[in-house]
Parts: structure tokens; C-alpha cells; sequence
């Protein structure tokens, strides 16, 4: 059996980098930025006041001076006129500076009669000018690949870039299989139970950004699987749940076999998770995910989630870790590396007392995976361990 790290090194080698496309700002947000973005303007393009008050020539009024107010500049009109030593603009936050004026004094910090404003308080060595360009200037970058935040979306809008370029969204067609399965909503019989997995896995890739394609439910019947998987034409990666394990029924890999997929391994020294297959089928990345929920969910998680954002071009990188202090005691580990169901909060992580693969309700309250390497030795509470938050 590889390691996770050693199976993460191979999924990574079968994801090539998909083409891209253009889209409107409003369709760009979770998107991965495919060509660097060029600002189309200086921000702000005036130098512009920071503040609401009045601007004036003098570097540094003093208590008792007084200026008169000879014009106005607010946010989107400008003022043009000449303004000599004695004079102040009335001025307004984000409002262009007019030539010669030096500062802007709050209007707190004056009092005003009529035209005439008099300091009233000592002024700070802050001008309130944000100098022209100081945000950005026109040709700097947002630079590609990155995953576009609602916050990188502001910038583009204000660099004045309508559209991007992004990484297309991969398409991950998903087979679940077993003679056991229904659909949630449909009635199963005695020995059946909800094809559940494939909701949770869609639901996981959308919120990754890509596409799912659920497809129907593959009976444990080699001929009905092979044409399950003639529906993933023009998938990205397909994704099977299920049959991957040695009992009789588990079809998988034997059909996937038949149908021409290069195998890049199976089995991999986790839990849970051992029997993950992946490899490469008609062009399509396959990951063959185990069966039983948790197992499903967390290699979902380990691996096809840095694979669809490897498939985006995004520099390949493992699930993020943290450090965490481990709030109870914890036996040793065996020869697997343990992806326990944990809760992260601001003390730290405590895992669930269950941790058998099937449990859905255990991972549905987990927020955290505590990750214990292979041959870990006990660990006492307040001792610091490597956590994946969910
Ligand atoms: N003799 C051995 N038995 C098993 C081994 C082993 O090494 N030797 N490995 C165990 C491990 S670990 C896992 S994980 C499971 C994985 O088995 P499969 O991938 O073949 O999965 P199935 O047998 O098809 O199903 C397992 C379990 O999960 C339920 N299931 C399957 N699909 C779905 C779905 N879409 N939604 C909800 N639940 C699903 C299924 O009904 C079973 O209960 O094998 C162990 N056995
Ligand atoms: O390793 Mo299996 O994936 O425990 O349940």
C-alpha cells in the first residue's frame, strides 16, 4: 500500500490543466484566474481627499487662522478655479483635491461663519490626501492562477476589467453502484438503503466550483456498469462510489479495467479510505472512492478536491493544515495514517469517541479531521497534532 502523500503525487500527475474561458465579473467570484488581469486605470485616477472638510494651501494651520470658502469640491464634480493663500475649497471624501491645495482640514476642527472658517483645534501630521494611484496604477497585475474572492472582484471591477479569463469548470461525472442503492425520496425495499454519497460529493465539488454530473445508480452487474460508464463522456474526472473493496460484488475495478483504465494505484495505507483507486480512463481522471460514507467524504476531500483544483491550474497542494492542542487523550496508531472526526474550536481538537466509516450523523457534526500519522504513539491531552478543518 503507497502513502496518502505518495497516492496525493500520483493523482496530481493525471491532472492536466483545463482550457479556460471568458467571463463577466458578475460570474467570476470562486473561479480560478487563468491570465493575469491588467489594470486599465490609476486609483484613484485625482488625487483624492480623504476626508470631508475644506482643503487649503497652507502645509500647517495653526489654532485662530482663518481661510474663506471660495468654491467646493464634492465626489464627481471637481473644482477648477484658482485658490489663493487665504482661501479654502469645501471638500468631500473621495472628492478630486483642486491644484495647490496641501491638506484638507476636517470639518471638526474648524469652526464656520458664513464664508469664513477658523481652526479650532491643533491638526494632526495626517493631510487626508490619498495620492493619485496610491491604491493601484494603471498595468498593475492581479496575477493568474488564483481563486477569485469576492475581495479580488472589487479590485477587478475598480481596475476597470469587465471580464476575465478563468480555468473552465471541470466536470466530474459521479457513479454510485450497489444492487443496495436508491434514491433519496424513492421507497427502498428490505435490504436497501439512500444512495446518499453521490449528494454529498456533488454538493462538495459544486462548492469547489466544478460541475457534477450525477448519474444514474450502477447495479452490482458488470455489463450495466460498463454502460454507466459510457455516460461519462466528456467528463473531466469520473468518480465511482462503492464496489471498490475484494467482495464478490465489488465491480469497479475489474470493469473499469475491461473499459481501458490505466491504473496509478489502489489501496492506499489510510483510514478511513484504504481502497481508493485512481488512474486515468479515456482521458478522464478516475478516482474509484470506497463505499462507506465517511470513507467517501474524506478521500472526496484528500483527494479530489486538490485534484479539481489542480485540473484548474492551481499550483497542486495538499488539503491545508493546522496546528491545534489536542484536548484529550489518544491511543497509538497503527500502520494507516487516521483521518479522526474531530472538533476544532478556539481550545483546541477533541475527537469523536466513534470513528467507524459508516457514521454520517459523526461527520455531518465534525468540523476537523485530526490527522494521526502512521505509527503515531499515544498522545496526551495538550500536546499539539496536525488538523484539517472541513
Ligand atoms: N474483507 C475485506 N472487507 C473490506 C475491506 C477489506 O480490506 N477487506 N475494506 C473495508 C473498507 S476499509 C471499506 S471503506 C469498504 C469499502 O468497500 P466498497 O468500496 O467496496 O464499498 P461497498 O461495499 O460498495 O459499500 C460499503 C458500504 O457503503 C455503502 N454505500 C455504498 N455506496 C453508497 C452510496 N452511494 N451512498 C451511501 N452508502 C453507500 C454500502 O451500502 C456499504 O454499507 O469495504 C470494507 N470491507
Ligand atoms: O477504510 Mo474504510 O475506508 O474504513 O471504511
Amino acid at each position: 500500500m503507497i502513502t496518502v502523500a505518495e497516492a496525493l503525487e500520483n493523482v496530481f500527475k493525471l491532472c492536466r490543466p483545463l482550457g479556460t474561458e471568458r467571463v463577466s465579473l458578475r460570474e467570476a467570484v470562486g473561479r480560478v484566474l487563468a491570465e493575469d488581469a491588467i489594470a486599465r486605470r490609476d486609483q484613484p485616477p485625482f488625487a483624492s481627499s480623504a476626508m470631508d472638510g475644506y482643503g487649503v494651501r497652507a502645509d500647517q494651520p495653526q489654532i485662530g487662522d482663518t481661510f474663506k470658502v471660495i468654491g467646493e469640491s464634492a465626489a464627481g464634480h471637481g473644482y477648477d478655479g484658482p485658490i489663493g493663500e487665504g482661501d479654502a475649497v469645501r471638500i468631500f471624501t473621495g472628492a478630486p483635491v483642486p491644484k495647490g491645495v496641501s491638506r484638507v482640514i476636517i470639518q471638526e476642527d474648524v469652526r464656520r461663519e458664513g464664508d469664513v472658517i477658523t481652526v479650532t483645534a491643533p491638526l494632526s501630521e495626517n493631510r487626508n490626501i490619498r495620492p493619485l494611484g496610491g491604491d493601484f496604477k494603471s498595468g498593475d497585475r492581479l496575477t493568474a492562477p488564483r481563486r477569485l474572492s469576492p475581495q479580488d472582484i472589487n479590485l477587478l471591477a475598480a481596475m476597470n476589467i469587465p471580464e476575465v479569463t478563468v480555468s473552465r469548470r471541470p466536470v466530474v461525472a459521479l457513479i454510485a453502484t450497489g444492487d443496495e442503492l436508491v434514491m433519496p425520496g424513492e421507497t427502498p425495499g428490505p435490504s436497501q438503503i439512500i444512495a446518499s454519497n453521490s449528494f454529498g460529493l456533488a454538493a462538495m465539488i459544486e462548492t469547489a466550483g466544478g460541475i457534477a454530473r450525477m448519474l444514474p445508480i450502477a447495479p452490482d452487474d458488470e455489463e450495466m456498469l460498463a454502460s454507466t460508464f459510457a455516460m461519462t463522456e466528456g467528463a473531466d474526472v469520473i468518480v465511482t462510489i462503492g464496489g471498490a473493496s475484494v467482495g464478490d460484488h465489488d465491480l469497479v475495478g475489474k470493469v473499469a479495467g475491461n473499459l481501458g483504465l490505466e491504473r496509478a494505484f489502489y489501496k492506499v495505507a489510510m483510514r478511513p479510505g484504504k481502497p481508493l483507486m485512481a488512474g486515468t480512463l479515456n482521458e478522464a481522471v478516475m478516482l474509484g472512492l470506497p463505499g462507506n460514507p465517511v470513507s467517501a467524504m474524506v478521500t472526496a476531500q484528500l483527494f479530489l478536491l486538490p485534484a479539481l483544483a489542480a485540473l484548474s491550474g492551481l499550483p497542486p497542494t495538499p488539503a491545508p493544515r493546522v496546528k491545534a492542542l489536542l484536548l484529550q487523550d489518544i491511543s497509538p496508531n497503527g500502520p494507516r495514517e487516521h483521518y479522526m472526526r474531530a472538533i476544532l474550536s478556539e481550545e483546541g481538537v477533541r475527537p469523536f469517541d466513534h470513528q467507524d466509516s459508516s457514521l454520517m450523523s459523526i461527520l455531518s457534526q465534525a468540523n476537523a479531521l485530526l490527522v494521526r500519522p502512521v505509527q503515531d504513539p499515544a498522545r496526551k491531552a495538550g500536546e499539539t497534532v496536525d488538523v484539517i478543518r472541513l
